[in-house]
C-alpha cells in the first residue's frame, strides 16, 4: 500500500504557537531548521556551548542564543542537531538534568534513539523530523519557495499529539511544501545510513573516482575526465530528478542509451548488489554504528587520514579550476560555521 503523504493542508503550525522551540546546534541542519522555523512565525533560541564557532553567526541571524543547558529549561520542544558522535556528551550533560515532564525531544535522524547512545525517560515526547536533504539544501530550498522532502517519526508520545507536533515542525521547516510521510526511527536511520554509504554519498564519490581514474590513466587529459565523470553527472541526476530514468533516457542520445542499458548492469553487477547488501547487514546489526562511535571515541584517526587523502585527490585541483571559470557556480568556502555556508 502507498504511504500516506503529508502536504501543506494536512499540518498546522497551531500545535507550536506561544511554545518556545530550542535548536541545539547551529550547524547544517541546525542553522536550516531554525531559520526556517523562525521565517514561519515559530518562536526560537539557540542552545549552543560557550566556545562554538556559530555562537556568533546566530546572534547575527537575530536568535537568542543561550547555553545549551538553559535553551533546555526554557524550551518546549527541543531539537538536537549536534553531530550524531556528540549527542550522549551533550545530552548527559545539558539535557537530559533539564528534560522535565511533557516536553519534546526532536531529532532529525535516529541514530542516537535507535542504536541507544541515549536513553530518553519515558516521560517527554520523542519525535523526528528528518529532511531527506542537505541542511544547506533545506535553508536554500525554503527561501526558493520549494521545501525538501521529510520524514517525521515518532518513537515515544506522552502528550497525545507528538504527531501533530511533528507535522507542525515539519510545515514551519518547509517539508510539507515537498511532501511528508511518517516512518520509524528504525526504518529512518537504517536507509539514512544505507542511502549515504551506499548510493548517495559512499558509492557515488567512489563510482566518479574510479571513472576519473580510469581515464586518467589510461591517459586522457584530467579536465576531460572531470566533465566527463563529475560536473556532467549533475545534469544527468537533474534529468532524472525532473522526470525518473526513463525522463532522463528520452534526453540523451540512443547511443548514450543503449550503452546505459547494456554496460551499466555489467559495472554495477551481483557483486556489487552483493556489498551493498552485506552492508545493510551490517548497518541493521549495529556494526557500523559502533565502528564509527568507537573510531570518534578514540579520536578518530582513520576519518582524519581519508578525508586528507579525498581532499588531496587530482580531482579536486582541477575540479576547482574549471568551477572558477563558470561565474553561475556560486564559490564556496569549505571550513568554518556550517551555518555561514549558503
Ligand atoms: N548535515 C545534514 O544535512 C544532515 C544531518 N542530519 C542530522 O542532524 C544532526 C546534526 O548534524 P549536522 O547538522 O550535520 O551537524 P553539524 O556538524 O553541521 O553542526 C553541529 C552543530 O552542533 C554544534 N555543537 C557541537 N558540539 C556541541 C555541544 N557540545 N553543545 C552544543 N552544540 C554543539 C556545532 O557547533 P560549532 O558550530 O561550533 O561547530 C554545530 O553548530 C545529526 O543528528 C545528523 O545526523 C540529518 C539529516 C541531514
Ligand atoms: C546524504 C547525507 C545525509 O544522510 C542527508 C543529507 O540526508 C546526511 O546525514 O547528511
Amino acid at each position: 500500500m502507498a504511504a500516506t503523504i503529508y502536504t501543506e493542508n494536512d499540518a498546522s503550525l497551531e500545535p507550536l504557537r506561544g511554545k518556545t522551540c530550542a535548536v541545539i546546534g547551529f550547524g547544517s541542519q541546525g542553522h536550516a531548521h531554525a531559520l526556517n522555523l523562525k521565517e514561519s512565525g515559530v518562536n526560537v533560541v539557540i542552545g549552543l556551548y560557550p566556545a562554538s564557532k556559530s555562537r556568533k553567526v546566530a546572534e547575527e541571524r537575530g536568535f537568542k542564543v543561550l547555553d545549551t543547558a538553559d535553551a533546555v529549561k526554557e524550551a518546549d520542544v527541543i531539537m538536537v542537531a549536534v553531530p550524531d558522535t556528540v549527542i550522549p556528551k551533550v545530552y548527559n550533560a545539558d539535557i537530559a538534568p533539564n528534560l522535565t515532564e511533557g516536553k519534546t525531544l526532536l531529532f532529525s535522524h535516529g541514530f542516537a534513539v535507535h542504536f541507544k547512545t541515549i536513553t530518553p525517560p519515558d516521560n517527554v515526547n520523542v519525535i523526528m523530523v528528518a529532511p531527506k536533504g542537505p541542511g544547506h539544501l533545506v535553508r536554500r530550498q525554503y527561501t526558493e519557495g520549494k521545501g525538501v522532502p521529510t520524514l517525521i517519526a515518532i518513537y515515544q508520545d506522552k502528550s497525545g499529539n507528538a504527531k501533530d507536533i511533528a507535522l507542525a515542525w515539519a510545515k514551519g521547516i518547509g517539508g510539507t511544501r515537498g511532501g511528508v510521510f511518517e516512518t520509524s526511527f528504525k526504518e529512518e536511520t537504517e536507509t539514512d545510513l544505507f542511502g549515504e554509504q551506499v548510493v548517495l554519498c559512499g558509492g557515488t564519490t567512489a563510482l566518479v573516482k574510479a571513472g576519473f581514474e580510469t581515464l586518467v590513466e589510461a591517459g586522457y587529459q584530467p579536465e576531460m575526465a572531470y566533465f566527463e565523470c563529475l560536473h556532467e553527472l549533475k545534469l544527468i541526476v537533474d534529468l532524472m530528478f525532473e522526470a525518473g530514468i526513463a525522463g532522463m533516457r528520452f534526453s540523451i542520445s540512443e547511443t548514450a542509451e543503449y550503452g546505459d542499458v547494456t554496460v551499466g548492469p555489467k559495472i554495477i553487477d551481483d557483486h556489487v548488489k552483493a556489498n551493498m547488501k552485506a552492508q545493510l547487514e551490517r548497518i541493521q546489526k549495529g556494526e557500523f554504528a559502533k565502528e564509527w562511535m568507537d573510531e570518534f571515541n578514540a579520536g578518530q584517526p582513520n576519518f582524519d587520514r581519508l578525508r586528507k587523502e579525498g581532499k588531496e585527490h587530482p580531482i579536486e585541483e582541477v575540479g576547482g579550476r574549471l568551477r572558477s571559470l563558470m561565474s553561475w557556480v556560486k564559490k564556496r568556502e569549505i571550513g568554518g560555521s556550517q551555518a555561514s555556508y549558503e
